[in-house]
C-alpha cells in the first residue's frame, strides 16, 4: 500500500513528546513489511532543518476563501530515516523554532492541512491508498476531504485518525468559520462539538477509521474523554486501540551510542552500573542506593505536580531511595522541584529542560522509572524502561495498564492504583524492598529486557485496518 502520514512531530525532525517518536517509527515498520509509508510535516527553523539537506518537490498555492496562500513541498535528500519524508514550507507560519505555543496556531494548523490536501490532489502523480493522521493538529484533513468543494477530490482516499491523546482537541470559536472553505450547514455541523469547532470531534465524526495508542485507553475514552465520551460510543464500530511499539533500532541498549556503557542481558549488571554511576557522579547522588527517575513532561496528565511531595514524603520517611526527575513543563512544579534541590545532599536532583541524551542514560542507569500519570493513553517511557532493564513503577491507567503486570502478580513492574501521594510513595518502599533482595531484582531485569514490544507487531496490524477500509 501507498500510505501518507500527516503530523507536526516527527522523529528526529521535531520531537515535543512521544508522538514524535511513533511517526518517526511506525512508517519504518510499515515500509519493511513491503509497503511504501511516507511522512509529511511542517518545515520548522530547527537544527534539523539547519543541519541537513533538502530538495524542492513541488511549489503550489491553494485558495481559500479567495485567498491564495503559496507553499512549497522539500524533500529530505539521503533521509537514512527508513522512509521518505516530504515538508511543507510555508516561512511566515510554520518556519519557526518550536513546533507549538503560538498564538496562531490555529492558522498554523489550517494553512498545514490546506496545503497537504492541494499538494495530494496537484502535485501529486501517483495517489496514495490511505491517509493517516495524527492527533488534533491534522485531525480535521478527513473532515476537508469527505466535506469541501475544495479537496472532494480526495474523498473516496481512506482516512484514519489516531488520537494520542485525548486531552488536547484544538477546539476554537465558530468567529473563526471564514477560515474555512465555504460550506454547508450540514457540514458545518461535523466540525460543531457542543457550540465550537473541535477538530479532534470532526476527525472523529469524518475519518473512515478511529485509533487509539492503546486497547484500555481507547475503554476509558468511552467513559472519559474530556467531553468526547459520547461521541466515542457513538463512533464505537469504527474505534479501535492499537498498541505503540518501540523503534528497537534506535532504543537498543547493546548499541546505543547515547549511553555511557552499551550493554546486554550478559553484562546488565556491569553495564547497567556505569551509565548509574556517569548520572550519580555527575548529578551529585549517592551510587550505593537505589535510584528512583522520572522523565516527561511536567503536567497534571503525567502527575508531574505530585513529584515535590513524593519526592519530599519518600526522603523524609524512608532511608534507602535517590530520585532523579528530568522534565519540563508547568513552571510552578519546575520551581518546586528546583527549590527542592539543595534540601536533599546525595539524594535528590533534578535537571529541567529536554535532554534527549540525559535520557537514554536515565533508562541505562536509574533501578525504577516512576511514572504516576493520570492519563496515559499508551506511554513508551515504560517500554523504553523495560528494554533498557529499569524496572517501572507505574499508575494502573491506559497503555500503563496494557503494558506492566504487577511484581505480585507474577509479573515484572510495580503497580497502583490512584495517582496520589501515598500509592507513590508505598510503591518506592515496595521497590525498595525489592532491590534489598537483589537476587530477585536482578532475575527481574534480566526478564525485562527480553520483552518484545518492537513495532513489528503493531505495523502489522495497522496495515491489516487499512486492508480492511479499501
Ligand atoms: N525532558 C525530557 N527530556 C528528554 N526526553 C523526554 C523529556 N520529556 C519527555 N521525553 C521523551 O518524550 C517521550 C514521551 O513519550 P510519552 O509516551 O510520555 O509521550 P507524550 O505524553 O508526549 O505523548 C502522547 O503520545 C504518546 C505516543 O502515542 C503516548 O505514548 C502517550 O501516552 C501520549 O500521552 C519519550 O521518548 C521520553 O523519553
Amino acid at each position: 500500500m501507498h500510505i501518507i502520514h500527516t503530523s507536526f512531530e516527527c522523529y528526529p525532525v521535531a520531537k515535543v513528546g512521544g508522538l514524535a517518536d511513533v511517526v518517526g517509527a511506525l512508517p519504518k515498520y510499515q515500509n519493511r513489511l513491503g509497503h511504501q509509508s511516507h511522512v509529511i510535516m511542517p518545515f520548522y527553523d530547527t537544527k534539523f532543518t539547519r543541519d541537513n539537506s533538502f530538495s524542492i518537490y513541488f511549489q503550489g498555492s491553494y485558495t481559500v476563501n479567495a485567498k491564495e496562500v503559496a507553499y512549497t513541498i522539500k524533500t529530505l535528500e539521503n533521509t537514512g530515516l527508513g522512509f521518505e519524508i516530504f515538508f511543507v514550507d510555508i516561512p511566515d507560519l510554520l518556519f519557526r523554532p518550536q513546533v507549538y505555543s503560538y498564538p496562531d496556531d490555529t492558522d498554523r494548523f489550517l494553512a498545514f492541512q490546506y496545503a497537504v490536501l492541494d499538494w495530494l490532489i496537484n502535485g501529486q502523480s501517483q495517489s496514495y491508498d490511505l491517509l493517516h493522521c495524527h492527533d488534533h493538529h491534522t485531525a480535521l484533513l478527513p473532515f476537508l476531504m469527505t466535506s469541501t468543494e475544495e479537496f472532494k477530490a480526495l474523498k473516496t482516499i481512506p482516512t484514519v485518525l489516531t488520537i494520542h491523546n485525548a486531552q488536547y482537541q484544538g477546539h476554537f470559536g465558530f468567529n473563526e468559520i471564514a477560515k474555512f472553505p465555504a460550506i454547508t450547514d450540514e457540514a458545518k455541523g461535523l466540525l460543531d462539538w457542543h457550540g465550537s469547532i473541535n477538530p479532534l470531534a470532526a476527525g472523529i465524526k469524518c475519518a473512515w477509521s478511529v485509533t487509539t495508542v492503546s486497547p484500555n485507553y481507547m475503554k476509558e475514552l468511552k467513559k472519559s474523554a474530556n467531553g468526547l465520551e459520547d461521541l466515542l460510543q457513538k463512533e464505537s464500530k469504527k474505534c479501535t486501540g492499537i498498541l505503540n511499539g518501540i523503534d528497537t533500532d534506535f532504543w537498543d541498549p547493546q548499541n546505543d551510542a547515547m549511553l555511557i556503557k552499551n550493554f546486554s542481558s550478559r553484562n546488565l549488571t556491569a553495564g547497567r552500573g556505569k551509565n548509574k554511576e556517569w548520572l550519580c557522579e555527575h548529578y551529585d547522588l549517592d551510587p550505593e542506593r537505589p535510584l528512583f527517575a522520572f522523565i516527561g513532561r511536567l503536567v497534571g496528565e503525567k502527575g508531574a505536580d505530585l513529584l515535590p511531595a513524593i519526592v519530599e514524603e519518600t526522603l523524609a520517611i524512608t532511608p534507602e531511595p535517590v530520585l532523579f526527575i528530568l522534565g519540563s513543563g508547568q513552571t510552578e512544579v519546575e520551581q518546586q522541584l528546583l527549590k527542592l534541590k539543595g534540601r536533599y545532599p546525595k539524594r535528590y536532583n533534578t535537571y529541567i529542560g529536554y535532554d534527549e541524551e540525559l535520557s537514554h542514560i536515565i533508562y541505562g542507569g536509574a533501578d525504577f522509572l516512576l511514572m504516576p500519570s493520570r492519563v496515559e493513553p499508551c506511554g513508551l517511557n515504560q517500554m523504553y524502561a523495560l528494554r533498557y532493564g529499569c524496572i517501572p513503577i507505574v499508575r494502573r491507567t491506559g497503555g500503563l495498564q496494557d503494558t506492566v503486570v504487577d511484581i505480585g502478580d507474577n509479573g515484572f513492574g510495580i503497580c497502583h492504583d490512584q495517582a496520589l501521594v501515598w500509592d507513590v510513595c508505598y510503591s518506592i518502599k515496595r521497590a525498595v524492598s525489592l532491590y534489598e533482595d537483589q537476587e530477585q531484582f536482578k532475575k527481574i531485569q534480566k526478564k525485562i529486557i527480553k520483552i518484545d514490544h518492537s513495532w513489528d507487531r503493531s505495523a502489522e496490524e495497522y496495515i491489516n485496518l487499512y486492508q480492511s477500509l479499501k
